[in-house]
């Protein structure tokens, strides 16, 4: 069985590699969505995999380090594209939610990205 839990970011980015002239290179903001997938058997006795309220305490601080910052300068996220958020956010989030199945971005109402951690 598949749950999620979503969170939205507000957050501030530049791409530092895009051709020149590219919209992209220019300092924006938009308000992520991400996703996170967590993946296991249902407990008989509870109902769930696991508990939602569990999945976003598990990701608060990883929250409290995006939202409303500058992504650029975090360590890790040196060229934030929706990729390499998602494999920044796989990479900090596994350790603490080992059933962690996949990692959602929506950078845009149209566009986003989807990591399973290969
Ligand atoms: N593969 C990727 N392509 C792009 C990324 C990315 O992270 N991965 N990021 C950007 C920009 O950050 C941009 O803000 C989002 O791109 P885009 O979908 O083009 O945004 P718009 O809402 O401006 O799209 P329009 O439909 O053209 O208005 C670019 N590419
Ligand atoms: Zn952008």
């Amino acid at each position: 069985m598949n749950i999620f839990r979503v969170f939205t970011i507000e957050a501030a980015h530049r791409l530092p590699n895009v051709p020149a002239g590219h919209k992209c290179a220019r300092l924006h903001g938009h308000s992520f969505r991400i996703e996170l997938h967590v993946s296991g058997e249902v407990d008989p006795v509870t109902g769930w995999v696991m508990d939602f309220a569990d999945v976003k305490a598990a990701f608060q601080p990883i929250y409290d380090r995006l939202d409303h910052h500058y992504l650029n300068e975090i360590e890790g996220l040196e060229n934030p594209t929706s990729e390499n958020l998602a494999r920044w956010v796989w990479q900090q989030a596994k350790p603490v939610l080992p059933l962690l199945a996949k990692v959602v971005i929506h950078e845009t109402c149209t566009s986003g990205c989807e990591y399973r951690g290969e």
